[in-house]
């Protein structure tokens, strides 16, 4: 059995002469959650409709589940748990019956599970969809997606309109997921869920992967701040010239720095003074996503890891 899950080979997308998205190159591996992050238009949803063959890639090609997306597109679907980011619903059926009737497409034997993962979302299966508010719509889609226990999630902002106990639940669910083994490809403009849930992470920008990382090495990768806190009041100039060091400021006893090269200059300058207390705050990746977009190209904070 191969590990790769999704696997992306130069694939591009054009709409006519805009871009979509242009030669990708990625493989998601068997039982990890990778989150997919990118501003408005950058191309996720165009990555997610072409690996599950609604739409055809220009060049290159793609395979999920060892299976060739121009090709096999049918199979995909029917093995692939996929939350839509815009849900469409016949709106006078009931959760209840939609997810009978996919059990019966997808071979799933009853809805026990289904109902269960409504339970926990707290969604009545008894009224019409159409009926329901947006955050109980988005709950149907989610029932839908992982009622089978697929072997794999594509999700495309799988908490959006949900209240956060539900979003909690949501990640809770993802995680177990990947506890069982199966794999998960979450589409989100909401750092915080990628931050918390994800193994790794992929950025894109105009239909470019910028960039692939683990969630552990984008942090460890970002500059760091850092507080000292000193028994006496300590002299501005000391630390103010120390090299690798950003946005130093000096408060009475308190210096707190910006660490982007290594500590060693500035323990040696700390150790002349009597230290109480020293700490450091861990970027998180909203951070790692700004520094990423906003610093100039060949400055950026992060850089491409394969
Ligand atoms: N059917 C289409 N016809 C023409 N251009 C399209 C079509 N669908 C998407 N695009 C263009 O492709 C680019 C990528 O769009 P896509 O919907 O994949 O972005 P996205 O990352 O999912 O954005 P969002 O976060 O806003 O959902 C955009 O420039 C968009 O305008």
């Amino acid at each position: 059995m191969t590990n790769t899950v999704i696997e992306l080979r130069a694939l591009s997308k054009r709409y006519g002469g805009d871009r979509g998205l242009q030669a990708t190159t990625l493989e998601i591996r068997r039982g990890e959650i990778f989150g997919f992050l990118g501003p408005n238009g950058a191309g996720k949803t165009t990555t997610i409709r072409t690996l599950l063959g609604f739409l055809r890639p220009t060049s290159g090609e793609a395979r999920v589940l060892g299976l060739d997306v121009a090709t096999r597109s049918v199979d995909i679907r029917r093995r692939v748990g996929y939350l839509p980011g815009e849900l469409v619903f016949e709106p006078r059926r009931t959760p209840r019956d939609l997810f009978a009737f996919y059990a019966r497409l997808r071979g799933v034997q009853n809805v026990a599970y289904a109902l269960d993962l409504s339970r926990r979302l707290d969604l009545d299966v008894s009224r019409p969809i159409g009926a329901l508010s947006k955050g109980n719509k988005q709950k149907v889609g989610l029932v839908s997606a992982f009622m089978s226990r697929p072997e794999l999630l594509i999700l495309d902002e799988p908490t959006d309109g949900l209240d956060p106990l539900m979003q909690e639940e949501v990640h809770a669910l993802i995680q177990e997921a990947r506890a069982e083994g199966r794999t998960v490809f979450l589409s989100s403009h909401v750092l915080s869920e990628v931050d918390r849930v994800a193994d790794r992470v992929g950025i894109i920008r105009a239909g470019e992967l910028v960039m692939v990382s683990s969630v552990a090495d984008v942090k460890a990768r970002l500059p760091h701040r850092l507080e000292i806190r000193f028994a006496v009041p300590v002299p501005q100039a000391v630390f103010a010239s120390i090299e690798g060091l950003r946005d130093v400021r000096v408060l009475g006893n308190v210096v707190s720095c910006v660490l982007a090269g290594g500590a060693d200059a500035l323990l040696k300058a700390a150790s002349a003074y009597p230290v109480l207390d020293i700490r450091g705050s861990e970027p998180n990746l909203e951070e790692a996503f700004l520094s990423f977009y906003q610093a100039p190209s060949g400055e950026r904070g992060v850089n491409h890891v394969a």
